[in-house]
This record gives C-alpha cells, sequence and structure tokens, in this order.
C-alpha cells in the first residue's frame, strides 16, 4: 500500500478505474438483457428482483441521512429520498418501478410481497443498507459513486431494450428518464465530498473499497437471477418459476 496520499484527481480516477473494471454494465446477464437475448419471464424475473434495490435505497439514504452533522448535508441527502419516494404530488422511482413491473405483466402483489424473490437479491441488498449504516460516513457516500456510471448503462439499457423487445414500451422504462439527470447530480455532491474528505492513505483505501464493495454486491445480484434463470436455470425452492 503506497504512504503517500494520492491528490483528489489521483483518487477520482482510481475509483473510475474501479467502475471501468467492475461495474456490472460488464455483467454477462446486463449483455443478454440489453441485447435481447431474453424471454419475457427472464426479463420479468430482472424486474422483480431488482424491486427490492429500488425500495431498500430510500431506506438506506434515510439512515446515512440519520447520521449526518450538518443542515447542508442533510439537504442534499434528503432529496435522494424525495426522488424515489416521491412528494406526494408526482410519483417516486419506487412507484415508477412498479410501472415498470405492471408493464412488464407482473402482479403487484407479487413484486411487493417480496415472496418471490431470490434469496441471494435480500442478502445482497441488505448488505448495500447495512454497510451505509455501519461504515463512516465517508465509506457510506463514497458507496453510492456507482451512480458515477449509471447514465451510460441506462441509456445502453434502455435503446437496447426498446429496439429487441415488443413487449416493452418507452411508458414501461420511463423509471429511468429522470436517473438520467437525477444520478449526474446526487454524483457531484458525493464526489465533491470524498475528493475533499478522503485525505490520508487510510482514508482514501477506505472509500476504494466501499465502492468495490458496492459494485460487487451490484454484481452478485446479477449472478444470481443467471443461475437462477440462465444456466443452469435453477430457481431456488420458492423463487419466482416460469408458468408450466
Ligand atoms: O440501472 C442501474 O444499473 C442502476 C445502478 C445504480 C447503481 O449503480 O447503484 C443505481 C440505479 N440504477 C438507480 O436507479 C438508483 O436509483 C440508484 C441509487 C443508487 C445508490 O447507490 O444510492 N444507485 C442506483
Amino acid at each position: 500500500m503506497s504512504r503517500t496520499p494520492l491528490s483528489p484527481d489521483a483518487l477520482e480516477a482510481a475509483l473510475r478505474a474501479i467502475g471501468a473494471e467492475r461495474y456490472h454494465i460488464l455483467h454477462p446477464f446486463h449483455r443478454l438483457l440489453h441485447d435481447g437475448k431474453l424471454d419475457r419471464f427472464q426479463v420479468q424475473a430482472w424486474a422483480l428482483n431488482r424491486y427490492y434495490y429500488q425500495a431498500s435505497i430510500p431506506a438506506k439514504d434515510a439512515t446515512l441521512l440519520a447520521r449526518l452533522p450538518d443542515p447542508g448535508m442533510r439537504r442534499e441527502w434528503r432529496r435522494r429520498i424525495e426522488d424515489h419516494d416521491g412528494d406526494g404530488s408526482a410519483p417516486g422511482g419506487v412507484e415508477r418501478w412498479l410501472a415498470l413491473t405492471d408493464g412488464l405483466g407482473l402482479d403487484r402483489d407479487d413484486v411487493t410481497s417480496l415472496r418471490l424473490m431470490l434469496p441471494a437479491t435480500r442478502f445482497a441488498v441488505d448488505a448495500y443498507v447495512h454497510f451505509v449504516r455501519d461504515r463512516s460516513i465517508l465509506e457510506a457516500i463514497a458507496s453510492s459513486l456507482t451512480e458515477m456510471f449509471s447514465p451510460e448503462i441506462i441509456s445502453e439499457r434502455v435503446a437496447g431494450m426498446l429496439r429487441h423487445y415488443d413487449f416493452v414500451s418507452p411508458e414501461t422504462l420511463a423509471y429511468f428518464t429522470p436517473r438520467l439527470t437525477q444520478a449526474p447530480r446526487d454524483v457531484d455532491f458525493a464526489l465533491d465530498h470524498v475528493r475533499e474528505h478522503a485525505r490520508t492513505v487510510a482514508e482514501q483505501q477506505a472509500v476504494l473499497g466501499a465502492l468495490r464493495f458496492k459494485c460487487d454486491l451490484l454484481w452478485a445480484q446479477l449472478d444470481a437471477l443467471h443461475h437462477a434463470y440462465v444456466t443452469p436455470g435453477l430457481p431456488p425452492p420458492g423463487a419466482f418459476r416460469r408458468p408450466s
């Protein structure tokens, strides 16, 4: 381990290199999803499982909000919760995700009850919420930085799915449109914070570790989907199954 801290620019470059190596845009399941290689049932399995990630994001943000020391930071982080939960006048991200699962023909209760979700989805998503609860504020903020890479995957996903799947419409995928502006805005704050506050070698190693951890938990969710619904195609007991 180097004993000299990185400059803010070098730290940012090291964070971006982690994304280039291990962000879930590279996962084989996403390649199949975006290239039109999955059938409707497999796309449903993806959307049903990812609902838990979407539904847990405001809980993880609320956990962090409670720990933030000053009003400016809390105001910034509070906006993320509104993005996902809505403000009562316009639907938030969780509601828009349910519009996506509706559009794919999933039953709402099957989705929101979580009873058909893969166990590995629960373990991975809960690990994120617990990480943000238990680690330093700096690590918690750094773990959100996968959003540096999400506009690229979202653009690729929306274009690919609209091109390849006749059961998907622009309305079904409307969840993703606001994310293209929300994610960069969230990243501006989180990246500035990390660049400014990760000063020592130990702090910099911690934020790099936090981003690797986050990439890993996104990857693990797709590993589980691939194992259950692509090859070998073995959904665990009780999980969402292809209608016979
Ligand atoms: O579509 C995607 O691949 C993707 C990835 C990520 C991410 O990188 O964590 C998020 C989202 N979408 C997303 O929609 C979202 O609201 C979100 C919040 C967060 C976070 O860590 O706080 N990541 C993501």
